[in-house]
């Protein structure tokens, strides 16, 4: 898959084909398109060998001339992990599976799922507590475990002593071979991870559409959707903190757009095989 350039496209044509970058796997531009990380895995390479990111010096700017390219060129191999966040209902999950076109995408929400079930590691340490409720399958029953960790802070705060060191071990195994890639970390800020990631992309959305959507796909009462919610950070708060908004109010085209301007702002589709 291709990225269309918006405007700087010819501009990254002959900035690649200046003099000192001589080097033949470097592979970004045609006619205005940049062969982003998609177009690559499409190579028969080994993962890790087909894509490097660039980071952009200027945080949130377009790749900037002769002295980006010198910055590409020194950052080769460097990992680049981008921390998906927002509230609950802002579509996280609607942005990681547009993202997930592009670059590796995992969903820690979906990894705890996995820790829960019968025999994980998360169902294994959590049956130290008395209060966790098992189904008969040896799983753990996740609504009634939402039910009782919510309703009082001393379980919930077990609950996460728990599983969020396994959380974040499963994304460290996980991100070692990815070059670049995304993780879906719905309590990224309230946990302190920030430093865990290179940007963060903050998904938004007004609480009334993010508690319309709750109702409306996943089952949630207005009144249990509220209650989670008030043990997250305010979307503004997320946002404010976060390197990229993607505002979520339209439609989903809307957000793959905004989703397709970031990934350009972070030089992503600027890729190199090695
Ligand atoms: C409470 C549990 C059993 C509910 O499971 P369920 O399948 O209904 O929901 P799921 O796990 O898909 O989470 C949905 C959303 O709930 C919110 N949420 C989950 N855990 C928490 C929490 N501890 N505090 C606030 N919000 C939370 C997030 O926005 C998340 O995206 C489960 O979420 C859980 O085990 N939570 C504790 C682990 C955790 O903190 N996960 C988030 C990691 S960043
Ligand atoms: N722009 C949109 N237009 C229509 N539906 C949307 C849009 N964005 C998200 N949705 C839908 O709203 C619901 C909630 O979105 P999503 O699951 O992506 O939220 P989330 O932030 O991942 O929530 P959670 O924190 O619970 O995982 C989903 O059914 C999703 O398909």
């Amino acid at each position: 898959m291709c990225l269309p350039i918006p405007a700087t496209g010819q501009e990254s044509v002959n900035r690649i084909k200046q003099p000192g970058i001589s080097d033949p796997r470097l592979l970004l531009v045609t006619g205005g398109q940049a062969v982003d990380a998609v177009a690559l895995n499409r190579q028969d390479l080994p993962e890790e060998s087909r894509y490097r990111v660039r980071r952009n010096s200027a945080a949130g700017t377009m790749p900037g001339g002769w002295k980006g390219n010198m910055e590409m060129e020194r950052n080769r191999g460097k990992r680049h992990v981008i921390g998906l966040t927002g509230s609950m209902g802002a579509g996280k999950s609607a942005a990681a599976k547009i993202l997930g076109g592009y670059i590796p995408v995992l969903d820690l929400d979906a990894v705890n799922a996995g820790l829960l079930e019968a025999g994980g590691e998360g169902s294994r340490l959590l049956g130290t507590y008395a209060w966790v409720p098992f189904r008969e399958n040896g799983a753990v029953d996740r609504s009634e475990m939402a039910a009782r960790m919510f309703a009082d802070p001393v379980k919930r705060k077990q609950a996460e002593g728990i599983l969020h060191p396994l959380l974040w071990n499963a994304m460290e195994d996980w991100i070692q071979d990815k070059p670049v890639c995304a993780v879906e970390v719905p309590l990224l800020f309230e946990t302190g991870s920030a430093d865990r990631f290179d940007s963060i992309w903050c998904v938004t959305c007004r609480e009334s559409t993010a508690i319309d959507r709750l109702i409306r796909w996943r089952g949630f009462t207005e009144a249990g959707a509220r209650e989670r919610l008030q043990y997250q950070f305010p979307a503004e708060k997320k946002a404010r903190a976060s390197d990229v908004v993607l505002h979520n109010d339209g439609t989903l085209d809307a957000l793959r757009e905004q989703i397709e301007v970031a990934l350009h702002q972070e030089g992503i589709y600027e890729c190199v095989i090695h």
